[in-house]
């Protein structure tokens, strides 16, 4: 399945929560991973409202610590702590990292040192971690965002008078398209630095809704109701028609590269690091080999594969972590099989299974191992039972 998000009203963390919601994804699911990271209560509850004429899902946030601010290193603690599936772990983190280094570029300082204001609060850890969760759960084998509607006029937050499209959006959103919005649309901001971060995360391309057979459609709702004006985003998920286009994304072509450098002279006892740092960075995959080069001097390969928008970061992650002083890179083909994610009970508990697709066929069904974790530790039985149990609720689904 694949998805397009009509941004043309903008995006905001809550919007993107309702609009997942709207297309199928149960909210627990969301809850369950907002629950997850929150150190304290965090409520997601959705109500139907009218945006202009459409119906759309409001999504709220209720959580107490709506105001704290915290650095990119607390938001990077709290992800790191949490019982999440790696995925969405990783695409929580990488969308706060590119708010990090957005807000460090916009204030002259650096991703470490950035105090995020509204987007550290729990509201908004819980709108990153959410969104994430829900679009994990869909296993979209691609998502093409609309040119970004960023609004005009002022707005004032933590950092006071601010223009719009606010700073950081600028920054989130280079190389992307976007513009002040439709004719008529109101002096307003319509995308958040949460929303324009998300949508750069998980876009695989940019550009109109290609050819799909839309299956589903969710209207996220925004807080606000302007006259005149459908203060909404859309997502659409269908099965693809013909061939998406590729990644037309900020990273340039489709595929992928796999970034190549030899090393002999690095202590050993560092690759564990240095492969969990590029996976940090945004690598799809990092590997070594073991070589024997010049001299017969023992050495190793390092392979790092990285989506084109992911190359940059991947580049510079192993030229610090490393002491090589190049780095080849080769550009390949890469053919993925189309993935769904289902739930299944097991103990009264859900549990996420990822499933892969050939022609439309599931080819592979496989339990989310954190899930089975949390599970098993919920109900106190081996692991190994909770998993026999979800691999076999899960043969109902193929
Ligand atoms: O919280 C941060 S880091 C922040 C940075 C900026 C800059 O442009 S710099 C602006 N804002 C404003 O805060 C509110 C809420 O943003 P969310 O992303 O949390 O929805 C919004 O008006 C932003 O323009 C926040
Ligand atoms: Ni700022």
């Amino acid at each position: 399945m694949i998805g397009w998000v009509d941004a043309s009203s903008g995006a905001s963390g809550d919007m993107l929560l309702g609009a997942l919601v709207g297309a199928g994804v149960p909210l627990e699911v969301l809850s369950a991973a907002v629950t997850a990271v929150a150190p304290e209560a965090v409520g997601l509850r959705t109500e139907t409202v009218v945006r202009g004429a459409l119906a759309a899902t409001r999504c709220h946030v209720d959580v107490a610590d709506s105001h704290t601010h915290r650095t990119w290193r607390d938001v990077a603690a709290l992800l790191a702590a949490a019982p999440l599936a790696d995925e969405v772990r990783d695409s929580a983190h990488a969308t706060f990292e590119r708010l990090a280094v957005a807000e460090a570029a916009v204030h002259g300082t650096t991703p470490e040192e950035v105090h995020f204001h509204e987007v550290g609060a729990l509201d908004a850890i819980a709108d990153v971690v959410g969104v994430c969760a829900g679009l994990h759960h869909l296993g979209l084998s691609a998502l093409v965002v609309s040119p970004v509607a960023v609004g005009s006029g002022r707005v004032r937050g933590a950092h006071g008078d601010l223009p719009v499209p606010p700073p950081a959006v600028v920054e989130l959103l280079r190389g992307a398209p976007s513009y002040a919005g439709p004719a008529g649309a109101p002096q307003m901001e319509l995308c958040t630095p949460t929303g324009a971060a998300l949508l750069v995360s998980h876009a695989t391309s940019f550009g109109a809704q290609p050819m799909m057979a839309v299956a589903t459609v969710g209207v996220g709702a925004g807080g606000r109701d302007p006259e005149g004006h459908a203060n909404v985003v859309r997502l659409l998920v269908g099965e693809p028609v013909g061939s998406v286009p590729a990644a037309a994304g900020p990273g340039g072509s489709g595929g992928a590269v796999v970034l190549e450098t030899n090393v002999d002279d690095l202590d050993p006892r560092l690759w564990p690091d240095v492969i969990a740092a590029l996976l940090e960075a945004g690598a799809s995959d990092a590997w070594l080999t073991p070589i024997l080069m010049k001299k017969g001097r023992p050495a190793h390969t390092l392979h790092v594969l990285a989506a084109p928008d992911r190359v940059d970061a991947a580049r510079a992650a192993v030229f610090r972590q490393t002491s090589t002083i190049g780095v080849r890179e080769v550009p390949v083909g890469k053919t993925a099989l189309d993935r769904e994610t289902r739930t299944v009970a097991v103990a009264g508990h859900q549990i996420t299974v990822k499933l892969a697709l050939l022609d439309g066929r599931v080819v592979n069904a496989q339990p989310e191992y954190v899930d089975v974790a949390h599970v098993a530790a919920r109900t106190h039985r081996p692991i190994k039972d909770v998993l026999a149990e979800a691999v076999a609720a899960t043969q109902e689904l193929l």
